[in-house]
């Protein structure tokens, strides 16, 4: 998988890929970061890339270019790539939304900052924009770090068996199960027994049974748009009825 990030903060994007998951994935040649900065492909000596709003109003608009011409240089290399704009406006990034984009080989994320992106160039090459939540940032740059990361978990080899993403909360539409390591006691508070009762079978149960009860508490929405199987309905009434075993 290729991200190809149009920036004007290259070194913020390659930040997260210093790091962790991220880092081990492109050290090993699994996830390819390719950032574009669109004051590279200025044509004036200030390389400029914004300008006062038409209409007047506070901040800057950046200008159409040389946006266009840095997302043309990265469509070159990536023709078939979607061109991603990160905005509170998108479609809200969801498990399956990383799960399709998951799918592509490559991806162009474009970041906006001051007040934003001139609509045309919008209009004429952006094929699709995401949002990672209502509420406004300073830049797309953490957006399209949190798309990055979310689709990089899903790339086959990125997680070690240890960390499979199918253990993953919303990998099955619900949230995750709580986890805990030693000690085994902290003040009065202890692990629940079955997590040290080496039964993988009852731990696996148990595990299911606390991702169904908490996703009906906190995100009852998730659950109905899942739905349940008569198994797991059998798993929610146990939790209901408060066997923690
Ligand atoms: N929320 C968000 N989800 O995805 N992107 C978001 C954002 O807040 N982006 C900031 C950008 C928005 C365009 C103008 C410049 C700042």
């Amino acid at each position: 998988m290729r991200f190809d990030v149009i920036t004007l903060f290259p070194e913020m994007v390659h930040g997260l890929l210093g790091h962790g998951v991220m880092g081990r994935a492109v050290d090993r040649g699994l996830i390819e970061l390719v950032t574009w900065n669109p004051r590279d492909y200025s044509e004036d000596r200030h390389a400029t890339v914004d300008d006062r709003p038409y209409g007047g109003g506070p901040g800057m608009v950046m200008k159409v270019e040389p946006l266009r011409t840095t997302i043309r240089a990265a469509r070159a290399a990536a023709p078939a790539a979607p061109v991603i704009y990160l905005s509170p406006d998108g479609e809200r990034l969801d498990g399956p939304r990383v799960r399709r984009l998951a799918q592509d080989q490559r991806v162009i994320l474009l970041c906006g900052r001051y007040e934003g992106i001139d609509e045309r160039l919008i209009d004429a090459e952006v094929d699709q924009s995401l949002s990672i939540g209502d509420y406004v940032l300073s830049g797309g740059e953490l957006p399209a770090m949190v798309v990055m990361d979310a689709v990089a978990r899903l790339i086959p080899g990125v997680l070690g068996h240890a960390e499979s993403a199918s253990q993953d909360a919303f990998a099955d539409g619900l949230l995750d199960c709580p986890h805990y390591t030693r000690p085994e006691w902290i003040d009065d508070r202890r692990v629940p027994a079955v997590l040290l009762s080496g039964d993988h079978q009852a731990v696996a149960r148990w595990r299911l049974k606390q991702a169904l009860g908490r996703t009906l508490e906190k995100r009852p929405d998730l659950l109905d748009q899942r739905g349940v199987s008569d198994d797991e309905q059998a798993l929610l009434d146990e939790y209901r009825a408060g066997h923690q075993g």
